[in-house]
């Protein structure tokens, strides 16, 4: 049985489809990134699972039940926002208290005086205290506990925020962008620690981020969603090296993979500068063809030792790599490598150069968008040999 699953959850807003028929099954203790670009409506599935919005149509189902008409406060569901939604006028501690007051004490045990008059309630209250001490021990935050949020960093109230959601063992965690409020280094420090949270708490996790460097190192799996579809649910590396659509391919890696326009000529072989191809689905003459590659995987060659002949443009020196934006020789389009600053050693602009591709890395996709399965040969005018991916 899945530990959640969201089965066909469509929205429209005022007539304008924000999700369009969206389905993710979660395993047991699994940690899901959703990722995409602003606008495709990520935050508004996860308002949905929490029960903050209602789908038009679709069913949340959490533990083998569907919980789609249940109040929020009936989902056992925890969630981390961007903004931490920390009580301001409590203490850490106190803020961390408050959804497991919320659940055990009645109306009087949770007021201050006479809460603490009732013995049954007293008890409570004392059990809701070492939970609390416990759950910061973990989270390394016992020294807050009596601080109030304007008197935390971004990172302390962040640990608050993730203590509060993780006290009372939610049946799925949604969080929403919970790190981007922290500067760089912290955010790195900040991953590896919701992480570790996860895998020793082990609550199914969607986690809503427009970071694809948190997606692809925290997930064991990344949804891929652009304009309110799911185009794709797998593992970082499958998703960074098969991706199954033209837009996953673009919306992940830095810089952005290369894409060379072309169409299926009269014989149905495709050719973009050297590089040839044959789909293994037959296609028809003139269909637009995306030939895509990603940067990491473009060599330099001295002119005339390798197939793509270019000029370069420019070079980008960002410390631990050099970025080469390459002008080809043959065809329409800029090539963009990325290379060890070693191996940029006497390159500059204006040169001439051949890039050298493996044909194993290059990816196919139809006019749709769709990726296409093909046999790929990268034939220098110069050189008779191809090679085969
Ligand atoms: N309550 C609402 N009423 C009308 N439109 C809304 C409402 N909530 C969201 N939208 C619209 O739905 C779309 C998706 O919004 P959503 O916040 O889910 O996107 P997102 O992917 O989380 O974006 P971001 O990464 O910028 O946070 C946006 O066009 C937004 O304007």
């Amino acid at each position: 049985m899945s530990a959640f699953s969201l089965r066909d959850v469509t929205k429209s807003y005022s007539g304008n489809s924000i999700l369009k028929g969206v389905s993710i099954e979660a395993e047991a203790g699994e940690f899901i990134a959703l990722v995409g670009p602003s606008g495709c409506g990520k935050s508004t599935l996860l308002r949905i699972v929490a029960g903050l919005d209602h789908a038009d149509r679709g069913e949340i189902i959490i533990g083998g039940e569907d919980v789609s008409s249940r109040a929020a406060g009936d989902r056992n569901i925890a969630m981390v926002f961007q903004s931490y939604a920390l009580y301001p006028h409590l203490t850490a501690g106190q803020n961390i208290a408050v959804p497991l007051a919320m659940r055990r004490l009645s109306m009087a045990g949770r007021l201050p005086l006479i809460g603490g008059l009732l013995p049954e309630q007293r008890k409570i209250r004392a059990e809701i205290q070492r939970q609390v001490k416990t759950m910061a021990a973990s989270l390394k935050i016992d020294h807050l506990l009596e601080r109030k949020p304007g008197q935390m960093s971004g990172g302390q109230r962040q640990r608050v925020a993730l203590a509060r959601a993780m006290v009372r063992h939610p049946s799925v965690f949604l969080m929403d962008e919970p790190l981007s409020n922290l500067d760089a280094n912290l955010r790195v420090h900040a991953r590896g620690e919701i992480v570790d949270l996860h895998r020793k708490a082990g609550v199914p996790t969607l986690y809503v981020t427009h970071d694809q460097s948190e997606a692809l190192s925290m997930a064991d799996r990344v949804a891929v969603m652009i304009g309110g579809r799911l185009l794709q649910l797998d593992s970082p590396r499958r998703i960074y090296d098969e991706p199954v659509h033209l837009e996953v391919a673009k919306f992940l890696g830095q810089p952005r993979i290369n894409l060379l326009q072309t169409v299926v000529d009269d014989n149905g072989l495709v050719q973009a500068g050297d590089i040839r191809l044959l789909t293994h689905t037959p296609l028809k003459p003139t269909t637009p063809i995306t030939v895509a590659f990603r940067p990491e995987f473009v060599r330099l060659a001295r002119a005339g030792d390798g197939s793509l002949p270019a000029r370069i443009e420019r070079l980008e020196f960002l410390g631990s790599e050099v970025i080469v934006f390459t002008r080809l020789a043959a065809m329409e389009g800029i090539v963009v490598a990325k290379i060890a600053p070693a191996e940029a050693i006497g390159l500059a602009a204006g040169q001439p150069v051949d890039l050298k591709l493996d044909p194993s890395a290059i990816l196919v996709f139809d006019e749709k968008g769709d990726r296409l399965s093909a046999e790929i040969a990268i034939v220098s005018a110069k050189r008779t040999e191809a090679v085969y991916g």
